[in-house]
């Protein structure tokens, strides 16, 4: 798969590993920074990522900051978009099955390097379930189609 993934200042050193481990799994790695420690703003990072997952330019993406939260939140703005933070091997595997979650994000502040490798592991190894996870799926895809016809003058 091709992955994207960018973080903010907080974040950095986590994704190092989760590079390390999308290469690992011989995934292809788009890394949209941050590099360093200075203090940044992360919708943009989450824009680059998002928007190209959007698109189909990336099947995925991973984003990082403090606590997943306001990565999640940039992200999801992007049509076709499905983010949200997960905390656990738990939460990262039911948002495959249930929700086919595209784009993962992560808490630096809270999550060692350990439990996300294989949150990681368990987001890109579990398929989607489909059924009715496809039906209430269609119904975002839905909520999302009328909210931009409303915004067409
Ligand atoms: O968006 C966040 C909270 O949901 C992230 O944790 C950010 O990384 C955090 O807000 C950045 O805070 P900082 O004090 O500017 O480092």
């Amino acid at each position: 798969m091709r992955v994207g993934v960018a973080s903010d200042h907080r974040g950095t050193h986590l994704r190092e590993k989760v590079i390390e481990v999308l290469h690992a799994r011989g995934h292809e790695v788009e890394d949209a920074g941050v590099d360093g420690s200075e203090s940044v703003d992360y919708p943009d990072f989450a824009a680059i990522v998002a928007r190209k997952v959007s698109s189909g330019q990336l099947d995925r993406g991973v984003l990082i900051c403090g606590t997943g939260i306001g990565m999640a939140i940039a992200a999801n703005k992007f049509d076709g978009v499905r983010a949200a933070p997960c905390n656990d091997e738990v939460t990262a595997e039911i948002s495959r099955r249930h929700n086919d979650l595209n784009v993962l994000c992560l808490s630096a502040d809270l999550l060692s390097p350990r439990v996300v490798e294989r949150m990681v592991e368990l987001w890109l190894d579990t398929e989607f379930e489909g059924g009715r996870h496809l039906r209430r799926i269609e119904k975002i895809r839905a909520l999302e189609a009328e909210e931009r016809a409303c915004d067409k003058p």
